[in-house]
């Protein structure tokens, strides 16, 4: 049973990757001491109708009292109204400060219901439950939640670290295939910053099969967890290397309707463009870049940039970037395989640059 640990001193925890886990929860949470009685279990749609009651009916036979909060599915969910329906509807319910969240879903529903753990009463506990590969290998981990705005990605929100995290790859099943290949992006920028080895682990991956392995899940996180532990709130650099693809890869993101372009799409998008940048200042070898292309290529995911999509508006939109002080950005940059550093020398035309790059086919 893999499991990694996340440490954090009193904001430690445990991340538990195991097939079938999900109709074990409650024996989990048990295990794990958890004694809040009252669950306030939030999922969306589409994951509620697959997963809920195998969740539900394990966390009630283990003792604890639960109610279900659903949202609608897809990115434009993450918002700030479905943060204040949700609570709403939680109070309605007769949550309190003593009450626990559950988020049984993707990456939108752990964000946003990590941060309605985060200010509900002025804060409660939460744990994640997640069930798309974006979520099992990152987002269920690091404790950042939040929501979108119009003006970009992720522009308000906390930290609030998950006290558990349950990984059931067999919730896997049920995803449509775009939803499970784009998870892939984040998988492939784990291995490009920190795991050479695992590049080629996923060029020998079979991408349309489910039976993804467990420890492939729990390497990723171990690597996500690793980084964050040396820079849990993002204020010295180090974590800021998790974003990866993520600079060019959220302002494509934002400069669609949100839900239009998938996050791992977006990101694909990105990596790529960071690539560019990483072989004009950061000496990495066109082979070793053509290699993570490949990767992203054989999980289907986009690597052109739409015409629809403006050079103008995916920078307005970057320019909100957190990652930008004092007028210069945190940029990542790829040296090799496995080594990524940030530059802050990366200027509004090399941004550009790279975006345009995007226009131009593969080679
Ligand atoms: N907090 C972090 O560190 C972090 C890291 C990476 C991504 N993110 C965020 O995560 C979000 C993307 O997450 P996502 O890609 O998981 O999207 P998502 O949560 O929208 O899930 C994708 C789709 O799959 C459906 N779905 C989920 N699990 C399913 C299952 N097992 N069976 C059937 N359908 C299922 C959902 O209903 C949804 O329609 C973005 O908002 C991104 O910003 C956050
Ligand atoms: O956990 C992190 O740190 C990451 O950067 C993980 C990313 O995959 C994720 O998309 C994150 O939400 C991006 O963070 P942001 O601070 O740029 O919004
Ligand atoms: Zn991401």
């Amino acid at each position: 049973m893999p499991a990694v640990h996340v440490d954090l001193s009193d904001r430690s925890y445990e991340v538990i990757v195991e097939n079938g886990l999900l109709s074990r929860a409650g024996d989990a949470f048990v295990k794990a001491g958890i004694s809040f009685g009252n669950i306030a279990v939030i999922s969306d749609e589409n994951v509620a109708e697959f997963h809920a009651e195998t969740l539900i009916s394990s966390l009630e036979t283990a003792g604890y009292k639960t109610s279900l909060h659903l949202i609608p599915a897809g990115e434009s969910s993450k918002s700030m109204s479905h943060v204040e329906s949700v609570c709403r509807k939680m109070i309605r319910a007769g949550h309190d400060r003593k009450s626990l969240v559950v988020a049984l879903g993707g990456g939108v529903t752990g964000d946003l219901a990590g941060f309605v753990a985060a200010i509900f009463y002025r804060g409660v506990p939460f744990v994640q439950i997640p069930t798309t590969i974006v979520s099992q290998v990152d987002s269920s981990v690091g404790g950042k939640t939040g929501v979108n705005v119009e003006e970009g990605k992720n522009l308000v929100g906390a930290f609030h670290q998950p006290r558990l995290v349950l990984v059931d790859p067999e919730t896997l099943r049920t995803l449509p295939d775009r939803e499970f290949h784009e998870g892939f992006a984040e998988a492939i920028k784990h291995a490009a910053i920190r795991d050479g080895e695992m590049l080629a682990d996923l060029a020998a991956l079979d991408a349309e099969s489910r039976d993804v392995p467990a420890d492939l899940i729990a390497r990723n996180i171990a690597i996500k967890a690793r980084i964050v532990e040396t820079d849990e709130f993002e204020t010295l650099g180090t974590r800021a290397l998790l974003n990866f693809g993520h600079t060019i890869g959220h302002g494509i993101e934002a400069a669609v309707p949100y839900g239009q372009m998938l996050h791992g799409e977006a990101i694909s998008l990105g990596l790529r463009a960071a690539l560019f940048l990483s072989q004009k200042y950061a000496g990495l070898d066109a082979q070793h870049a053509q290699s993570v292309l490949n990767l992203l290529d054989k999980f289907h995911l986009p690597l052109v940039l739409p015409d629809s999509i403006s050079t103008d508006t995916v920078l307005e939109k970057l320019s909100r970037d957190k990652k930008f002080a004092g007028g210069k950005i945190r940029f990542v940059l790829l040296e090799r395989p496995g080594v990524a550093v940030i530059s802050q020398t990366i200027t509004q035309q090399d941004l550009r640059d790279a975006t345009e790059h995007l226009r131009t086919p593969l080679s």
